[in-house]
């Protein structure tokens, strides 16, 4: 436990520091402030220490996070954690529960880092496009203020879409509250999002700047929460068809095995934008390369350059890139190789269960691959690699992500 003892005994000089009135010289010949100690005050190097973290939107080591949370008496901020539940067996969403409102309507919705807006099925989505989801009614809810004037239209990657009308009211999240969180109320949604009954909205975990609002961007709720958390990051524990978690505030170790390695993040367009350090495919040797990509959880597979995806089918027998599917494809008995990708000298399996995900064709011959090609030039890391690690994103003032086994 040394570095327990290490930043205990920084800590402790913190607070013989902070705690020592200076002396009283008058310098400037004017009068004299007698400073006195704070009666009853309890120096706590700890807490000082953990103060100057925060104040400066720093994220604490683990140590002295977990002796924070294991400490009674501390002013906490807040943290908590949610479940995460495929919506089926090949993992194509994971949704948590949010409580909206006031009494709380809740409803189990889609996180999404890769944009940012929170929107919900509501009493004003047209009938016909909803299909079994949860609504919200703003007027149910003696908390909710409309937002007059501000509208929302959305559309993502896949040519899905939802637009509507903004309000604000409580939302409630793995137990943290954000009191006035921007709810985006659909009008519209288009079908995709009608069809996919186990999701009533989404919410957006990107960066603010990718909020679409108009007139006037709104925040996120980790744009909202963040200065109420213990550390200004969530984490994601997310797993093959199976209860996984978020996490917001805090780093669950016991979710995790070996140390977490962190990269950069550039977020200029929004994303949760990092560099990998390279792959490798199967049992072949790891090829060192930077390959800059997103980390969303609202895309189900993940997408690399088409130079790494043709090696990757080259080890699929019978694989071809069909335009009909739109993406490789495979008879479904054959093997699929694991993929591994770099973070730093880390080293992420992708299982080769995983790198198969759906039958392309009616009676299943043909599998779907999970790795396909980008486009557009944005590689994207989406849940087939993110449910093979445990993910911190942090949004620091330079946010960083982190990888770990598990
Ligand atoms: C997908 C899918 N496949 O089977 C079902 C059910 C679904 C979900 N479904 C049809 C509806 C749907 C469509 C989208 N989502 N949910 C989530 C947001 N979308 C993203 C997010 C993002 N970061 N990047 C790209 N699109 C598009």
């Amino acid at each position: 436990m040394a570095p327990l003892k290490s930043f205990l005994a920084a800590a402790s000089l913190v607070s013989l520091v902070a705690a020592v009135p200076a002396p009283n010289v008058d310098i400037s010949g004017g009068t004299t402030v007698q400073q006195v100690r704070k009666s009853g005050y309890v120096r706590n190097g700890p807490l000082a220490l953990y103060k100057i973290y925060l104040k400066y939107h720093l994220t604490p080591p683990e140590d002295l996070l977990n002796y924070i949370k294991n400490s009674s008496g501390f002013s906490k901020r807040s943290e908590g954690s949610v479940t995460a539940t495929p919506i089926d067996t090949i993992d194509t969403e994971y949704t948590i529960p949010v409580s909206i409102g006031t009494p709380a309507q809740v409803l189990q919705m889609d996180v999404d880092t890769g944009s940012s807006d929170f929107w919900v099925f509501s009493s004003e989505t047209e009938s016909d496009e909803v299909n079994g989801q949860t609504i919200y009614d703003p007027s149910q809810s003696s908390t909710s203020k409309k937002l007059s004037g501000d509208t929302y239209s959305v559309s993502y990657g896949d040519g899905s879409s939802s637009s509507g009308e903004v309000y604000t009211d409580k939302v409630k999240i793995a137990g943290i509250t954000v009191s006035k969180q921007a709810v985006e109320v659909a009008e519209q949604v288009s079908s995709s999002f009608t069809s996919d009954t186990s999701s009533s909205g989404l919410v957006g975990l990107a960066f603010d700047s990718l909020n679409q609002v108009s007139p006037s961007a709104v925040q996120t709720f980790f744009g909202n929460a963040q200065s109420k958390l213990d550390s200004p990051l969530f984490t994601a524990d997310l797993k093959h068809d199976a209860a996984g978690s978020y996490g917001f505030g805090f780093i669950d170790s016991s979710l995790y095995t070996g140390s977490i390695t962190y990269e950069d993040i550039d977020s200029s367009d929004g994303f949760w934008s990092w560099t990998s350090s390279g792959y490798a495919i199967g049992s072949g040797s790891f090829v060192s390369t930077k390959i800059t990509g997103i980390a969303d959880t609202g895309t189900t597979l993940m997408t690399m350059p088409s130079s790494i995806v043709k090696a990757y089918y080259k080890k699929v027998s019978g694989s071809y890139y069909d335009s009909t599917a739109a993406g490789y494809i495979f008879p479904c008995g054959n093997t699929t190789p694991s993929f591994t990708f770099g973070v730093g000298s880390l080293r992420i399996v992708i299982p080769g269960s995983y790198m198969s995900y759906a039958a392309a064709d009616d009676d299943g011959t043909y599998c779907y691959g999970s790795l396909q090609k980008s486009s557009g030039g944005t590689n994207i890391f989406g849940d087939v690699a993110l449910k093979s690690a445990f993910v911190v994103f942090n949004g620091a003032s330079s946010p960083t992500i982190g990888w770990a086994t598990k």
